[in-house]
């Protein structure tokens, strides 16, 4: 697993453990997966590359710092993704957004993808894809697939959940070796196709919907 990192910030660690309680109501597991992502996207754009540059101050010139790789794009995958979306713009406000609808079968837990809206330059970009829950991996998959048809290179992407199974930790690492993985956890297992302990459907938890 070595593409893969559990982000174990206090405070995402502390978030976590409100959004599984079963108590925590659609509200405030809305606005706690709002700042889980934010904190997740702080992390992972830890990595981000920077220049050297010059700047003007009001006393002087100052030798600092800017972004200096490429532009970045979010895809959340929806819906549950889209619940991780403003939390990761705070931080990436000039980010361009594409999106990508999935839900799984009920019975077989196979992917369908039912919507795909991306910038023309998603190839250019850094991409953030971004989904609460990795589960099987087979929603995981089909999305960087879908990317990879549209140009992007897997080692420029970045996907990043709230709550991941070993199960598809090691699908998605053995489709797409050089993506890079993010989580707030990593849980122990699956049963029938829900992460244990996990969270139970984000989507769900997120909109109100059963
Ligand atoms: O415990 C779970 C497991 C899955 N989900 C939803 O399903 C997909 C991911 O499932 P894969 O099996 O990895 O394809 C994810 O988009 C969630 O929406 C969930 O909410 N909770
Ligand atoms: O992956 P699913 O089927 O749970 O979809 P959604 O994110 O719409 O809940
Ligand atoms: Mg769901």
């Amino acid at each position: 697993m070595s593409n893969f990192r559990v982000m174990n910030h206090p405070l995402i660690q502390h978030k976590l453990t409100i959004i599984r309680n079963k108590d925590c109501g659609t509200k405030e597991f809305r606005e706690v997966v709002n700042e889980i992502s934010r904190l997740l996207a702080f992390e992972v754009s830890h990595e981000m590359p920077l220049k050297n540059v010059q700047v003007k101050t009001p006393m002087g010139i100052a030798k600092s710092k800017a972004l200096a790789g490429k532009k970045v794009a979010i895809v959340p995958i929806l819906r549950a993704g889209l619940g991780m979306l403003d939390g990761v713009l705070d931080l990436i406000p000039a980010a361009k957004v594409g999106f990508i609808g999935m839900y799984r079968d009920e019975k077989t837990f196979k992917p369908h993808e039912y919507f795909c809206k991306l910038p023309s330059d998603i190839a250019d970009r850094q991409i953030f894809v971004i989904d609460p829950m990795l589960a099987t991996g087979g929603t995981a998959i089909m999305t960087i697939n879908a990317l990879v048809q549209h140009g992007a290179n897997p080692s420029n992407i970045k996907f990043v959940c709230i709550v991941a199974a070993p199960e598809g930790v090691k699908a998605l690492e053995n489709a797409h070796p050089k993506l890079n993985i993010y989580a707030a956890a990593l849980d122990d297992h699956l049963e029938n196709g829900y992460i244990v302990p996990g969270l139970g459907d984000a989507g769900d938890r997120l909109y109100g919907t059963k």
